[in-house]
């Protein structure tokens, strides 16, 4: 089972998540991305999904026509584990083959 981070490991581990901060009032992070059109957004949900699905990992998320929020935590551990940075990489990963940096 993933460990939760430190404040300040999760501190650093977000130093190579642009885009991404932690939550208020929970330990969290987030970001919200914004793309192109609706379909683009859709695409990269449909994506992460798949990564999520992969890793039994799944991501908190809304999505407002070419918005998309995410929150991630892990919800057996109570707050941000390797495993929500992994995923948030993943997302900016995906993003940047969509040209959202
Ligand atoms: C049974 C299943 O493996 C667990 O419920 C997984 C599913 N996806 C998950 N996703 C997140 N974000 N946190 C979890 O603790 C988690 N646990």
């Amino acid at each position: 089972m993933a460990e939760r981070l430190s404040a300040e490991a999760r501190k650093s581990a977000l130093v190579e998540l642009p885009g991404w901060s932690e939550t208020a009032g929970r330990e969290a992070i987030a970001r919200t991305f914004t793309f192109k059109d609706f379909n683009e957004a859709f695409g990269f949900m449909s994506r992460a999904a798949l990564v999520a699905e992969k890793n039994d990992h799944h991501p908190e998320w809304k999505n407002v026509y070419k918005t998309v929020e995410v929150v991630l935590a892990t919800h057996d551990a109570g707050g941000v584990t390797r495993r929500d940075i992994d995923l948030a990489k993943a997302m900016n990963a995906i993003a940047g083959q969509l040209g959202v940096a």
